[in-house]
């Protein structure tokens, strides 16, 4: 299939109107020497526009402005700290078109799946509001009787905020919401590949009245170099990252000397799992999801399917039919289901990928190869018979590609799925309640998918286990995320 090429009549305006500077301390700033670099638009390869390229010295004035206000804002009232959320989230949904049309423009994902992901990001400044008037305390009388206790739960302090591609907005409301509600200040570094998102968001939050220096906004082409600095810098006291395994273990270690506190949202390797008593249409249609949505480019996407052997020959072949019949091409093109991946390093992996596995003996019953276009695509794809020695076994793909193994019993289907380092997520489908919560129990994962395709919600905890992160986002416990705990000892009662 023929990747549709099709022009938004508004893409322009929207990329003229975006912020392109850093936000430093309340003031929109050139980098350091003016110095820029080009927003790529995955769907035609072609520059978009230029943005700040922030150096060291600009994450340091970052961090000055960020220390600088967090004594005030931890102690502005925690009911006006919502508000400013609030009235954000409104003015998010309010502008969810452009918003998702300038997202479109530097990730790729299709409009409606960009719409869907500003509603989601918007409810967490939405849950986060009424979050920041709950943080509370207690107090308890010692065990013995004698002596009182008073536990607080303060801000920890100016945080560092590193965000994925992925999903521009949605990974940077899930923390700067809470670090907003619990009165942190922070410094926000969005991948270099999608800038412009956050920085509307940063433009959103300014109007909403945040005060000058709470949120600070630095973009760059080259991370680690911003980045080591400012946490080697011994002023922010939290790290809060999303984004691959192999960057968390760097920036862990960065952190160590410091003793920053640190929570990590990292890779994962989801497996998919059907049994025979699946109810197979329902899990024809959460495979879609839990496969397609970005494009496959989501750490919740299932990565591995395991469908029992008496059913997986329907189960392959609906869900082929499915996946081949999603148009490809341009996010804002009408009707498309499946955008171009990120770039050309991430087209040329999941290329590999595939190529790996139909070596070692998989067969391929729908795609297995690049989509026309100038961009980046990548034809919607399932295979057989997928040897356990292939790399996307052990590898995330990140791209539209379903990968199918059998299994015989719910021993082996649990024993493969727990063959990874990683620990995010995994998706069941059975009807029969007691497997059901049996296999949960036996999963090594942060998340589990119970006949359900997409798992995140602002109202739950998200996070995993194992190589897959520390920490949750989202729930009530996100907000702790943001707070340490103090207790004062009370004597003479
Ligand atoms: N668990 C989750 O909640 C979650 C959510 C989304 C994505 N992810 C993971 O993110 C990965 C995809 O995103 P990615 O390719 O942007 O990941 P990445 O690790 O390459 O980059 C993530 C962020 O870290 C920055 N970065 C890269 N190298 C750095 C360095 N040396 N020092 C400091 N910062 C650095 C990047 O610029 C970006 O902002 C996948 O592994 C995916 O599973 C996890």
């Amino acid at each position: 299939m023929t990747a549709q090429t099709q022009q938004h009549p508004r893409e322009s305006t929207v990329v003229e109107a975006a912020p392109k500077q850093l936000l430093i301390g309340g003031k929109w700033r050139p980098a350091d020497g003016d110095r820029t670099y080009d927003v790529e638009d995955p769907s035609t390869g072609r520059a978009l526009c230029p943005v700040a390229d922030a150096t060291a010295a600009d994450g340091i004035a970052a961090l000055d402005a960020a220390t600088a206000a967090q004594h005030d804002w931890a102690r502005h009232p925690a009911r006006e700290r919502g508000e400013i959320l609030r009235r954000a989230y409104e003015t998010m949904i309010s502008r969810q078109d452009d918003l998702a049309l300038l997202m479109t423009l530097e990730m790729g994902k299709p409009l409606a799946e960009a719409r869907g992901e500003i509603a989601y990001a918007a409810e967490f400044f939405r849950w986060f509001a009424e979050e920041a008037v709950r943080i509370g305390g207690d107090y308890a009388v010692a065990p013995n009787g004698s002596g009182r206790f008073l536990v607080m739960h303060q801000p920890v302090g100016p945080a560092l905020l590193i965000t994925p591609w992925n999903f521009p907005l949605a990974m940077g409301t899930r923390k700067i919401g809470p670090a907003i509600a619990a009165g942190c200040t922070s410094v926000i570094k969005p991948a270099h590949q999608t800038p412009l998102s956050m920085l509307a968001l940063a433009e959103i939050l300014t109007e909403a009245g945040l005060p000058d220096g709470v949120l600070n906004v630095v973009t760059s082409r080259s991370a680690g170099t911003l980045v080591e600095p400012m946490i080697r810098d011994g002023r922010a006291r939290k790290l809060s990252f999303t984004g691959s395994t192999a960057v968390g273990r760097t920036l862990i270690e960065q952190s160590a000397d410091n003793v920053l506190n640190v929570s990590m949202e990292l890779g994962g390797n989801a497996p998919f799992l059907v049994f025979d008593d699946a109810d197979l249409d329902a899990a024809v249609d959460g495979a879609v999801q839990a496969k397609m949505r970005n494009i496959g480019e989501a750490c919740t996407a299932a990565n591995r399917f395991y469908v029992h052997r008496d059913v997986a020959d329907e189960f392959s072949r609906k869900l082929a039919q499915r996946m081949s019949a999603m148009p490809v091409g341009r996010g804002v093109a009408d009707g498309v289901q499946v955008g171009p991946l990120i770039d050309a390093t991430q087209l040329g992996k999941v290329a590999d990928l595939v190529g790996d596995a139909v070596e070692a003996g998989a067969q391929v019953v729908t795609g297995g190869r690049r989509s026309g276009g100038d961009g980046h695509f990548y034809e919607p794809t399932v295979l057989t018979d997928v040897p356990a020695a292939a790399r996307m076994n052990t590898e995330e793909i990140f791209g539209p590609v379903a990968p199918i193994a059998t299994f015989t019993d719910e021993d082996e289907a649990v024993r493969r799925a727990n063959d990874t380092e990683f620990g995010l997520v995994s998706y069941v489908y059975t009807r029969d309640l007691q497997r059901s919560l049996r296999v949960s129990e036996n999963l090594e994962a942060g998340m589990i998918g119970l006949n359900q395709g997409v798992v995140s919600n602002p109202a739950a905890p998200f996070g995993g286990v194992k190589q897959s992160g520390l920490g949750r986002e989202g729930g009530k416990v996100g907000i702790d995320e943001f707070l340490e705990t103090k207790y004062v000892s009370i004597g003479g009662m």
